[in-house]
């Protein structure tokens, strides 16, 4: 009996990792089970998510959006769920479309669930993207690891985020579970929580527990929420000052450098980098069981 197998790809961005999936017809089936079995990091690829990558006018998500982007980035968490946006995703998204000749070093658009993103890619090194404007959702939330809380900042990226200012690191715990947040009506779908301490003028250090991921090494729109969110606590608003802002972010799996403008847009930079190419067996993709 021949095989059938399906190319995919590894990238990773500040080592937020993906499968990358090239399907620009949209022809291959991903429920959220075959997802989780692509992530599974033993019986599977392995990662953070999947970018599946389909031509915009394939997609009926992101047809309206062909003529802005070719390309669609069918993002889901590696629980097989569906998220709005990914920073570091979008990056990777970038640098695939460039491995495999579909564009050019230079400037383009991808087309998201969060609308289009506008990439700047360099041959090689550093990646932009803008990111859009964020939104603050109204009312006080909170977050919990054990028997603390904190206030945290309810900022949106096209995904939610919950961004608190801690003492240490360390007092986000082991981040094996979502950390619960009140009130719940707050994040009907879950959200993206945020631990952030500073290390000098202008530079945070986060960690993150990413709804549908777990914890992650990065998360792009984590730390654009989490500069805005520090931009305003320091009052450096650039909506108020005139100037842009820019923040180092660390990250426990690399450095991104967030910019907000006086107009509200916010640039994003850092590295993505693709590992490997190579096929799996399309019937293992659709056995039920991990066999
Ligand atoms: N887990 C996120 C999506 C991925 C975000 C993150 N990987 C990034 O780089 O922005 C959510 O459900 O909203």
């Amino acid at each position: 009996m021949t095989q059938t197998t399906l190319s995919f790809l590894k990238g990773h961005g500040t080592e937020n990792d993906f499968v990358i999936v090239p399907d620009p017809d949209n022809a291959i089936e991903l429920p959220a089970s075959t997802v989780a079995k692509l992530c599974d990091r033993r019986a599977g690829i392995g990662g953070d998510g999947v970018l599946h990558v389909v031509r915009s006018a394939a997609h009926p998500e992101a047809a309206h959006l062909a003529d802005e982007a070719e390309w669609f980035m069918d993002y889901r968490n590696s629980d097989g769920s569906v998220a709005e946006m990914c920073g570091n995703g979008v990056r990777v998204f970038a640098r695939y479309l460039q491995y495999a000749g579909h564009v050019e070093p230079g400037d383009l658009a991808v087309a998201t669930r969060g609308g289009v993103k506008h990439v700047h890619l360099d041959k090689a090194g550093d990646v932009t993207v803008s990111m859009g404007r964020a939104a603050f959702p109204e009312g006080e939330v909170t977050v919990s690891v054990g028997a603390r809380s904190w206030p945290a900042r309810n900022v949106n990226m096209g995904n939610p985020h919950a961004v608190a200012f801690v003492e240490s690191l360390d007092d986000a715990g082991n981040l094996y579970t979502a950390p619960p947040f009140s009130p719940a009506s707050a994040y009907p779908t879950g959200v993206n929580v945020e631990f952030v301490v500073d290390r000098g003028p202008r530079h945070v250090a986060m960690r993150v527990h990413e709804r549908g991921s777990g914890e992650t090494r990065s998360c792009g729109t984590g730390a654009c929420a989490v500069a805005v969110a520090a931009i305003r606590r320091d009052g450096a608003d650039p909506a108020v000052t005139g100037e842009p802002a820019t923040y180092t972010v660390d990250l426990p799996g690399g450095t991104l450098v967030i910019t907000e403008h006086p107009d509200g847009r916010i640039d994003m930079t850092g590295p993505a980098v693709i590992v490997a190419a190579g096929e799996f067996d399309a019937a293992w993709l659709t056995e039920t069981a991990f066999s």
